[in-house]
């Protein structure tokens, strides 16, 4: 094979692996898109005949509504069974608007995508707060009573009898017609999932869908963001409500029912959820297959039931997501690993290529020793064990400040009061002059209150540069910018300055753990801190690292930061905090500076003396 072709074939390989993801898809992913519609635009040219056009525009219609559940599903892993719900309170409004109203289709069809959105918004709200099984009971919930409510009222929805003699959309009352209508509204659907995926709104779903703490340090209101997302995936699904009603043109409660929403879920899985093609491959694989054995209903149900398990078996993650993971694996082999994408910038020895990241940006410039944070009196118990006693202390810009002691003396849970994750405490706390007691953890970091975890929380799946881009969230381009990334150079100097930038391009969960310690520092600086709670980055850390961070936070403070930092490595603390505290079973048993913690008796007994300082 000559080299040009084979470079055409990674090229191919590596497009279509990517186009076949919806993570983070690349600029020009959306060309997947153009196949996808082709081949169902040539499709009636195929496969001909009423009942065949009539499965295929079917089949359109319910990959609209499996897109709009791939988004809670496949982006913020809530799984849903109110979806099929929502479809029919979409066709319903439709139905009874035209039929007993007589309004015209499309003011029906768009007040369908009204009241499915408003439904959609009605769940979310009451739903939003609850996470996994909790969540998914909820929508069962929903399914059930609106079957119940459609059943039940029948002086506007006919009850169980249903209605009939559902219009079709003016224009479109052939069943070809109907189809490519559909396939319009789909394609739409695709353009924006792609879009949705690449924008700020994607990028915070697929953070909190990994880590909802780390999600809100970062600033992500997690369950406003939630709720924005779960009413564009009822807009999307009310979309194609009407569209379903006017196929069917006989509507009963049944289409809302627990096992409608349930196949609607199986479709978005055997497809490949949180994939661009995979809702559609999945729609098209189910109700193809089983509608082809349509003549028996023992052997479709036997059908449906044996795609499922094939595919759970032999195809984790979808059909379409496991042959994307097999594209890439072979455009890997053949190419290596891919660029960063970030352009190279001259970063000179000294902290000329580093404003970017000046807390002077954030609430007007820093005036070394005025005090930014604190804390009077915090008591945090948790039962009988009080983690945290009574605890004061001061911050003022410019300082790096030692938080020590031994283990489970509290450091960590004094880190989780001061950002918010750690609720449910006495005292009180302020940062700028905010007071830290009525404010959540999205809106602490929004303030500047920047942190890294004991133990990695990082979004795994992604590389160093998604992180970091989401990380950036709070510092995304001004409304009506073309771009939702953060500008390059604010990313290219925390990839200079954490060391990573040979890294920039590789998935985290492949990283060592002092790399991924570097990939939590450079996030933490993403969110562009006042103040940044760092809980034993040193910890993992090599010899020849070392320095690097050190001389880092160094450059931090002198640019008027504060920094509280937990760290058993004494040297480095040392050296590096110009006050330091020592907390001993939740208690406040000394403070001063480095000189006189290391020869205070009482830390000595309580702590150094089992160091080696
Ligand atoms: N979620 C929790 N529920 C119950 N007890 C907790 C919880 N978190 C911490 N604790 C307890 O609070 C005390 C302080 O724990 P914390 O993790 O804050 O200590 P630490 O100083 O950070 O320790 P280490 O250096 O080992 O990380 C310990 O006794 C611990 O068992």
């Amino acid at each position: 094979m000559s080299v040009m072709s084979k470079a055409v074939l990674t090229r191919a390989a590596s497009g279509l692996s990517a186009g076949l993801r919806s993570r983070e898809p690349g600029r020009r992913e959306w060309l997947i898109i153009v196949p996808i519609v082709a081949v169902c635009a040539l499709l009636p040219l195929v496969i001909q005949g009423r009942y065949e056009v009539g499965v295929m525009t079917l089949i359109l219609i319910y990959a609209i509504a499996a897109y709009g559940l791939d988004l809670v599903l496949g982006h913020l892993g809530l799984v849903s069974v109110a979806h099929a719900a929502l479809l029919t309170v979409g066709a319903y409004t439709l139905v009874i608007l035209t039929t007993k109203y007589g309004v015209g289709y499309w003011w029906a069809a768009l007040a369908g995508v009204g009241v499915t959105t408003l439904a959609g918004l009605l769940l979310a709200g009451i739903t939003m707060r609850s996470r996994g099984h909790y969540f998914s009971v909820s929508s069962l919930a929903f399914a059930a009573v609106t079957v119940v409510v459609i059943t039940q009222w029948t002086s506007l929805t006919n009850g169980a009898s249903g209605i009939y003699a559902i219009p079709t959309p003016p224009g479109f009352d052939s069943t070809i017609s109907l189809f490519y209508l559909s396939l319009i509204v789909l394609t739409a659907v695709l353009v924006a999932m792609f879009l949705l995926t690449r924008s700020t709104l994607g990028r915070n779903l697929r953070a909190i869908q990994a880590d909802e703490v780390l999600a809100a340090s970062l600033g992500i209101n997690v369950v406003a963001t939630k709720l924005k997302a779960f009413t564009v995936s009822a807009a999307i699904v009310g979309l194609a409500g009407p569209l379903f009603a006017s196929w069917i043109s006989y509507i009963t409660p049944s289409s809302a029912s627990i096992m409608e929403g349930f196949n609607l879920l199986v479709y978005v899985i055997i497809g490949g959820s949180a994939t661009l093609a995979g809702p559609l491959v999945g729609v098209a694989l189910v109700v193809g297959v089983t509608e082809a054995f349509r003549f028996t209903e023992l052997y479709q149900t036997l059908i449906f039931s044996g795609i499922v398990f094939l595919v759970l078996l032999f195809f984790r993650g979808g059909v379409v997501g496991s042959v994307a993971r097999a594209w890439s694996r072979v455009a890997v082999r053949r190419r290596g690993p891919e660029p960063a994408e970030v352009p190279e910038v001259a970063v000179g020895p000294g902290p000329v290529a580093l404003p970017h990241l000046s807390p002077a940006d954030r609430g007007g410039p820093a005036e070394p020793g005025k005090v930014l944070f604190e804390a009077r009196s915090l008591t945090k118990k948790y039962g009988g064990v009080t983690a945290v006693s009574d605890v004061s202390l001061a911050a003022r810009e410019g300082e790096i400040i030692g938080v020590i002691g031994p283990n489970g003396a509290g450091k960590s849970t004094l880190f989780g009061l001061i950002s918010g994750v750690v609720g449910g405490w006495s005292g009180s706390a302020s940062f700028a002059g905010r007071d830290l007691r009525r404010l959540a953890v999205h809106e602490r970091a929004r303030l500047g209150i920047g942190r890294t975890f004991q133990t990695n929380r990082l979004l795994n799946d992604e590389t160093v540069l998604q992180n970091l881009v989401t990380a950036a969230y709070l510092h995304r381009p001004a409304r009506g910018s073309r771009s939702a990334d953060p500008d390059d150079g604010f990313l290219n100097t925390i990839l200079d300055l954490t060391g990573l930038r040979a890294k920039a391009n590789e998935v985290v969960s492949g990283l060592s753990i002092e790399e991924q310690k570097l990939v939590g520092v450079g996030m933490a600086l993403a969110v562009r801190p006042r103040m940044l709670l760092l809980d034993e980055p040193f910890a993992g850390l090599r010899e020849s690292e070392t320095p690097r961070l050190m001389r880092l936070l160094e450059w931090l403070r002198d640019q008027g930061m504060v920094i509280l930092l937990v760290e058993h490595k004494m040297r480095v603390l040392m050296s590096l905090c110009s006050h330091v505290y020592v907390l001993d079973s939740g208690q406040l048993i000394a403070e001063g500076s480095p000189d006189q913690i290391v020869n205070d008796p009482r830390v000595i007994s309580a702590y150094l003396g089992t160091k080696n300082a």
